[in-house]
């Protein structure tokens, strides 16, 4: 890590007697992309809008850029990009205008019309915000929120709504803001998303952190079981072992080459988060 973008001790919020965010410590270093996995009341908004200075905590320490976001200030909002869902008060301004708009916000902000190009909306830039689809209006949210050229951004379901094709043109968007040096929290329900673009991520749930670590190895994932799988006397045959490359070298043998429908797969980032979930004994936030 090239030092720390944020910091995170104990943090711990309440609504009433749900405890919503349960003692979280969290180190997100400078220009990495870090993903908040969790299912949905596991307090990841809470931890995040908390982060973002916009949800009072009750105990813990923060430290967002070297600013407790508590105590938030002009110019270290300016360093702090949010996609937020789209407003609705630039309904009637076109694409551009609103990207001009928050443009003129910033002491220093990035390029509107290049902007609204990597968010691959230059052929709406002169559409009215209200008739554009769902999708493209999220795309809106997100040049709003790198519109600034932020050291960090926060993304809370960024892609929700988005087509395939749009899902893959904002992953590269978010790769260059990283190449860049833009240190990225995004919170996602996609686990394929998270393992597109995520250095590290946390599972939280029930506000705790339940498991934390690069997508490829989170909850043992790289050393599990894997599953061998061919054809043979014409059904499938499977078997789980933990020396995959052996058993390979055996069917290459017995076989005398080319394995039948070869395949050798670990459990996924998906099998993984649901196993991680699941090990919690019920689904709803426990009252305090
Ligand atoms: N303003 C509030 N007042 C009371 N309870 C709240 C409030 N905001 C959140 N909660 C509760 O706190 C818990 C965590 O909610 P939070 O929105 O942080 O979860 P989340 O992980 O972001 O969920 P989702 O994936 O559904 O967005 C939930 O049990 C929720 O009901």
């Amino acid at each position: 890590m090239n030092g720390t973008a944020v910091s995170v001790r104990g943090l711990t919020k309440r609504y009433g007697d749900v405890r919503a965010v349960d003692g979280i410590d969290l180190e997100i270093g400078t220009g990495e992309v870090f993903a908040i996995l969790g299912p949905n009341g596991a307090g990841k908004s809470t931890t995040v809008e908390i982060l973002e200075g916009y949800r009072e905590r009750d105990a813990g320490e923060v430290s967002v850029l070297g600013t407790d976001p508590r105590h938030p200030t002009r110019l270290w909002r300016s360093r702090v990009g949010i996609v937020l869902q789209t407003a609705n008060d630039t309904a009637e301004l076109t694409v551009r205008e609103t990207v001009r708009h928050f443009a003129a916000m910033y002491p220093s902000s990035r390029d509107p019309d290049e902007v609204i190009a990597k968010v691959g909306l230059t052929e709406k830039a002169r559409t009215r915000l209200r008739q554009l689809s769902g999708g493209q209006r999220r795309r809106v949210d997100v040049a709003l929120g790198v519109i600034g050229d932020p050291e960090l951004l926060f993304l809370d379901e960024p892609t929700t709504g988005f087509d395939p094709e749009a899902r893959r043109r904002f992953w590269e968007l978010i790769r260059g803001l990283s190449d860049d040096g833009t240190t990225i929290v995004l919170t996602t329900h996609y686990l394929d998303e998270a393992e597109a673009l995520a250095d590290r991520v946390a599972v939280i749930a029930k506000g705790r952190i339940v498991a934390e670590g690069e997508p490829a190895t989170l909850g043992g994932r790289a050393s599990a079981k894997a599953a061998v799988s061919w054809l043979e006397d014409g059904g499938r045959r499977r078997i789980e072992t933990r020396t995959p490359t052996a058993t390979v070298l055996e069917l290459t043998a017995r076989f005398d080459g080319e394995v039948p429908e070869l395949t050798v797969t670990r459990p996924s980032l998906e099998d993984v988060y649901l196993d991680l979930i699941n090990a919690s004994p019920d689904s709803e936030q426990r009252p305090s």
